[in-house]
């Protein structure tokens, strides 16, 4: 008998949103409340093992013993009202050392990233999250993933919010792709790196 298809976004998202609501009253009690938060934000991602996994035929176990003891972090954007918009970015183009981003953003625009040499807005959707591949997925694909450049644009009226989740292994792990992504039409992109001097590196080129 076939197995039905697993519909790999709304998982993502049912999963995604039960957290996050979690995590909102929690994050009000207290600091220690929200570092567990993000512990089991990212020990219960269900994509890093599945949607991730699957796509690149990787073995489930091979993520979830990378992020094993994981050193993600949350950020809160607040983007001010700016008198000269036209002068300034909330955020400069940038790609995110981590593994992957999870971001939330409110009904103000603000977001874009760039497409084929032209930056296009990532339209706010209270339904939506936007995920982002980041150097360490990169690296750790053997490039099958790419990064994408993005920024944040602000505006004259309107204070802008974001929820950033950043997944990223703890300071001992080295990135290195699994052998099954390495062959000779596919030889390894990048050496193997310790994931501190990576982000090292990222943030000084
Ligand atoms: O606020 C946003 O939409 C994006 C923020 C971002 O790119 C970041 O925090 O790395
Ligand atoms: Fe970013």
């Amino acid at each position: 008998m076939e197995t039905p298809p697993i519909d790999l976004g709304s998982l993502l998202y049912e999963n995604l949103l039960a957290i996050l609501k979690a995590s909102q009253r929690k994050i009000g009690d207290s600091f220690g409340d929200s570092s567990s938060f993000i512990g089991r934000l990212s020990s219960k991602l269900l994509w890093k093992e599945t949607l991730l996994g699957l796509s690149l035929g990787v073995d489930r176990g091979f993520f979830r013993e990378f992020f094993e003891g994981n050193d993600s972090i949350m950020r809160l954007n607040y983007y001010p009202p700016c008198y000269n918009p036209d002068l300034t970015f909330g955020t400069g183009p940038h790609c995110d050392p981590t593994s992957l981003t999870v971001l939330h953003q409110d009904q103000v625009a603000g977001s874009q990233v760039l497409v084929d040499g032209s930056w296009r807005s990532i339209d706010p959707d209270p339904h939506a999250f936007v995920v982002n591949i980041g150097d360490t997925f990169m690296a750790l694909s053997n490039c099958k993933f790419k990064i994408c450049l993005h920024r944040v644009v602000v505006n004259k009226k309107t204070v802008r919010k974001s929820l950033v989740f950043f997944l990223s292994p703890n300071m001992e792990k080295v990135v290195k792709p699994p052998e099954i992504l390495v062959d000779p039409e596919n030889p390894r992109k990048y050496p193997d790196v310790g994931w501190p001097s990576l982000l090292e590196f990222t943030q000084k080129h």
